[in-house]
C-alpha cells in the first residue's frame, strides 16, 4: 500500500516520513509520496527531504517520490499534516482557533477537492493538522465520512494509557481505555472504558478508584484551567519544576497538561504525534481491524446529552484498511455523557462556519464510487 504525507517538510510531517521509513512500516515495493506546497519553501525543501531520507535509509526505504500539485496526490492512505500551527499564548489562554480554522480550512478544502476529483475513491485519510475536527468535517464532506479519521483522539488515548500505566507501574500495552471528545481542552477521558490486563473487574474498579480519587469529569475543565495557571506560575522561573509538578497530578490531568506544557516550553509534540500516527497507519496498512479512538463524522450512531450526534466527535471506532466501520461505545456514566455532549457542541460551533454546503454521499467502506 502507498502513503502520501501532505505537509511532509513540516515538523510533524517530517517526523511522520522519517518514522515511516526508519521503522520499516512500508515495504520497499510501496511508495511514500512527499507532498509540498508549490511556490512555497516546502516546494523546494521536499526535494531535499527526499534526498536526505534516501541518504539515510536507502537499503530499506520504500520508493520515495515528490508531489507539489494536489491533483498529483496518489496513495491508499493520505496523511494530512499540512497547514499552520497554533502559536501557544504566553498567558496560557487558548490560541485563536477561529484564525487557525480560517487558514487551515482552505488547505483542507484544496486537498479534499483534488482527492475527490482525481483520487481512486477509496483512499483512507488520516487528519493530523489542527483543528483536527474541522479537517475531518471538510474532508468527509467531500470524500465520504467512513474514509476520514482524525488522530487527535488516538494521541490523547495513548497519552492517557501511558499516564495510567506509569502510575500502576505496568507497561502501556497492558492498559486499554479511550479518550474521546475534542482534541485539546475538550478531550474527554472515558474512565469507564479503562481496562487493565491481568486485573479482574473488582481489582480494576479498585485500581481506577485509586487513580481517580473522588473526582468526576464535572470538575475536569476547572481542574485543567487551574493546572495551566499553576504551571505558568512555576514555569516562569523553573521549567523543570513545572514538569515535575505535573507528575504529582492524576493520570487524566497529566495526559492533558504534559503536552500543553511541552508546547508552552517552546518544544513541539512532533515526535509523539508522529509516533501515534504511525501506530494508526501500521494497522490500516496491515489489513487488520482494530479499535482506536478517532475524530469521525457521526450520523446518529452515538447519543450524548439525550440527543443523537450528527457531526464530528472523538469516539472509539473500528478502523481497518477501508476506513472506519462502526462506533464501539457502551452507555456512559452521566459525567462522561455530559462532557462528551459539551465537546460535541464545541466542535459543532467550531466547524459550522466552514462546513455549510452539500455533503458527499456517505459511501460505506468497500464500495467504490
Ligand atoms: N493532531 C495532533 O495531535 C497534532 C499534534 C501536533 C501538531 N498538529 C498539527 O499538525 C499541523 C502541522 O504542524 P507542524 O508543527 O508540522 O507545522 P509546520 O509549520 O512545521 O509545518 C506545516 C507544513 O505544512 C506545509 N503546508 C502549508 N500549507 C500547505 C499546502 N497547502 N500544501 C502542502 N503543504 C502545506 C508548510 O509548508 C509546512 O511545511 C498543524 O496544524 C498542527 O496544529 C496536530
Amino acid at each position: 500500500m502507498d502513503v502520501a504525507v501532505l505537509g511532509a517538510t513540516g515538523d510533524v510531517g517530517r517526523q511522520i516520513c522519517t518514522q515511516l521509513v526508519e521503522r520499516q512500516v512500508l515495504p520497499t515495493t510501496s511508495r511514500l509520496q512527499l507532498v509540498g506546497r508549490p511556490g512555497g519553501a516546502s516546494g523546494r525543501a521536499v526535494h531535499g527531504l527526499r534526498a536526505d531520507l534516501v541518504d539515510a535509509y536507502d537499503e530499506h526505504a520504500p520508493v520515495l517520490d515528490v508531489a507539489l500539485d494536489p491533483a498529483d496526490v496518489v496513495a491508499d492512505v493520505v496523511v494530512v499534516a499540512a497547514g499552520r500551527t497554533a502559536v501557544p499564548r504566553s498567558d496560557g489562554l487558548p490560541a485563536d482557533r477561529a484564525e487557525l480554522a480560517a487558514e487551515n480550512a482552505a488547505v483542507f478544502r484544496a486537498y479534499a477537492d483534488a482527492l475527490a476529483e482525481h483520487g481512486s475513491g477509496s483512499e483512507v485519510v488520516v487528519v493530523v493538522s489542527n483543528p483536527v475536527e474541522l479537517g475531518v468535517a471538510v474532508m468527509a464532506q467531500r470524500l465520504g465520512r467512513h474514509r476520514v479519521i482524525g488522530m487527535g483522539a488516538w494521541l490523547d488515548t495513548l497519552r492517557f494509557r501511558r499516564e495510567i500505566a506509569v502510575q500502576l507501574g505496568v507497561r502501556r500495552h497492558r492498559v486499554g481505555g479511550f479518550v474521546g471528545g475534542q482534541h485539546g481542552d475538550d478531550a474527554v477521558p472515558l474512565w469507564s472504558t479503562v481496562r487493565i490486563s491481568g486485573l479482574d473487574v473488582a481489582e480494576r474498579r479498585r485500581a481506577v478508584a485509586r487513580l481517580r480519587g473522588d473526582r468526576t469529569l464535572a470538575t475536569f475543565p476547572a481542574e485543567v484551567a487551574a493546572a495551566k495557571a499553576a504551571l505558568l506560575d512555576v514555569a516562569a522561573t523553573d521549567m523543570a519544576g513545572a514538569f515535575a509538578l505535573i507528575d504529582t497530578w492524576p493520570p487524566d490531568l497529566r495526559a492533558l497538561a504534559r503536552p500543553w506544557m511541552t508546547h508552552q516550553s517552546g518544544a513541539k509534540t512532533a515526535t509523539g504525534t508522529a509516533s501515534a500516527t504511525i501506530d494508526l497507519l501500521d494497522t490500516v496498512l496491515d489489513g487488520r481491524d482494530i479499535v482506536v479512538a478517532g475524530q469521525v463524522v457521526l450520523d446518529g450512531e452515538v447519543t450524548v446529552g439525550g440527543a443523537p450526534v450528527s457531526g464530528v466527535l472523538g469516539v472509539p471506532v473500528v478502523l481497518g484498511p477501508e476506513g472506519w466501520t462502526r462506533v464501539l461505545l457502551d452507555p456512559l456514566p452521566p459525567d462522561e455523557d455530559a462532557r462528551l455532549a459539551q465537546a460535541a457542541a464545541a466542535i459543532a460551533a467550531g466547524c459550522d462556519p466552514w462546513t455549510s454546503g452539500p455533503a458527499a454521499p456517505s459511501v460505506p467502506p468497500g464500495v467504490r464510487r
